[in-house]
């Protein structure tokens, strides 16, 4: 059995340290937050904890940084935030374990909160190697008498703060963990057919390693964003200077060619000169991306085609927008595709941090959606049926 949230609350956490892993992993435009939607969700646990008299301390990531620190990619901004909304100073640690987080989480008073600067400004915390986490892990727990696991978006990562630290601190699974859990169960079960899966984004490789896997799951695959390219490709189009997964052309050709009936794939292409809002663009067929060009969103007919499918949908799973959102040119086929699951009436959950942002920035309505989930890759890694290691260890222990 998973120890939850709510066990250790009965627990009595009044003076203990609590490390929470939360998933802040924000957009940012410069230093400005453009959607806090992860920070809110972040919330309950941590106000929960420090109301319940705990010393909170939140541990958390912000984007991709190369192992060591990096001011454009510091929490300081999300520190602010979280500070804002739970009405109390949030004090950001300088470090990650260092001597600062060291002095900053033995000051503190109950019910105060510690944010502990990127996590991933450590080169240990994504290591491959086990045992260089497991460091991390241990550094981490002398800060904390006690882990909570709430960072959705994340528990898909075998991390030294998602999965490492929850073997050697008592470990909890936070209330955000759980309400996830529960919503995507019901598209895991016996989702009502049809079931549409609608992909885009920019993290491609992670994401097409899992089409395969969602592909006998579903009746339709429709595939816009960045990751449309390596399909285009497959097919034997040129695509100019779009993001492309070389290594993953063969296999696109193969489950095109062994599930083509699922799968629709852009007709058309918003292209750019260059990837800014002030580009020369242009709506060309798939076929005729010019070379020097990059498809920066999916044209007005595939908006069309993909909507008519959606449509007809009982049951709809997004992540990954279908352009580039944040560019006022290029937002158009998010839109078009977020409206379009807005007024299918499915039961529709859109997932991910880009696309979460997408349906708040692009003001489309959030309440005909059934579910905003904090976390893409990690719902789909759900839905493929995989299992998360942050989850799993948690009923390691018992
Ligand atoms: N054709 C494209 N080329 C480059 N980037 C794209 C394209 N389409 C979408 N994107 C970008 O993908 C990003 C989101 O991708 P991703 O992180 O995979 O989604 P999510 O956070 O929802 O899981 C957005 O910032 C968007 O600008
Ligand atoms: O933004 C996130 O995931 P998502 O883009 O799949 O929603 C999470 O914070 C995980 O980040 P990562 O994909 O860099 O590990």
């Amino acid at each position: 059995m998973v120890k939850t949230l709510e066990d250790l609350i009965g627990e009595g956490v009044s003076g203990r340290r609590v490390l929470v892993r939360s998933d802040l992993n924000v957009p940012l435009d410069g230093s400005a937050i453009t959607d806090d939607g992860r920070v809110r969700a972040a919330l309950p646990t941590i106000k929960r904890l420090a109301e319940a008299g705990a010393k909170v301390v939140v541990a958390a990531h912000l984007g991709r940084p190369k192992g060591e620190p990096d001011p454009k990619f510091s929490l300081r901004p999300v520190a602010g935030r979280l500070g804002e909304l739970l009405g109390a100073d949030v004090r950001l640690a300088g470090d990650v374990v260092g001597a600062d987080a060291q002095a900053a989480t033995a000051a503190q008073a109950e019910g105060s909160v510690v944010l502990l600067e990127n996590v991933r400004f450590d080169p240990r915390e994504t290591s491959k190697d086990e045992a260089q986490r497991a460091e991390l892990a241990a550094e981490f727990a002398k800060l904390a008498d006690a882990f909570v696991s709430d960072g959705f978006g994340v528990v898909h990562r075998k991390q030294a703060s998602v999965y490492d630290v929850a073997r050697v601190l008592p470990a909890y699974a936070g209330g955000l963990v759980l309400a996830e859990l529960e919503v995507l169960g019901k598209l895991t079960g016996r989702p009502e057919r049809p079931y549409v899966v609608v992909l885009g984004g920019s993290k491609v490789s992670d994401k097409l390693a899992v089409i395969e896997a969602l592909l006998p799951k579903v009746d339709t695959l429709l595939i816009g964003g960045g990751m449309a390219f390596t399909f285009l490709a497959a097919q034997g189009h040129g695509v100019g200077k779009s993001l492309l997964e070389q290594d993953f052309v063969d296999t696109a050709r193969k489950l095109l060619d062994e599930h083509g009936d699922k799968i629709v794939v852009p007709s058309d292409v918003v292209v750019a000169d260059r990837f800014a809002a002030d580009a020369a663009t242009d709506t060309v067929s798939a076929g005729a991306i010019p070379g020097e060009w990059m498809g920066l969103d999916v044209g007005p007919r595939t908006v069309e085609a993909f909507a008519a499918k959606i449509a007809g949908a009982k049951t709809v799973f997004w992540n990954g927008p279908a352009g580039v959102f944040e560019l006022a040119p290029f937002a158009a086929g998010t839109r078009g595709v977020g409206q379009a699951i807005a007024d299918s009436g499915a039961f529709s959950v859109v997932g991910g941090g880009d696309s979460a942002a997408a349906v708040r920035v692009l003001g489309l309505p959030e309440e005909k959606f059934s579910h905003i989930s904090t976390g893409g890759g990690a719902s789909l890694e759900y839905l493929e049926g995989k299992e998360l290691p942050g989850v799993a260890v948690l009923g390691e222990g018992s």
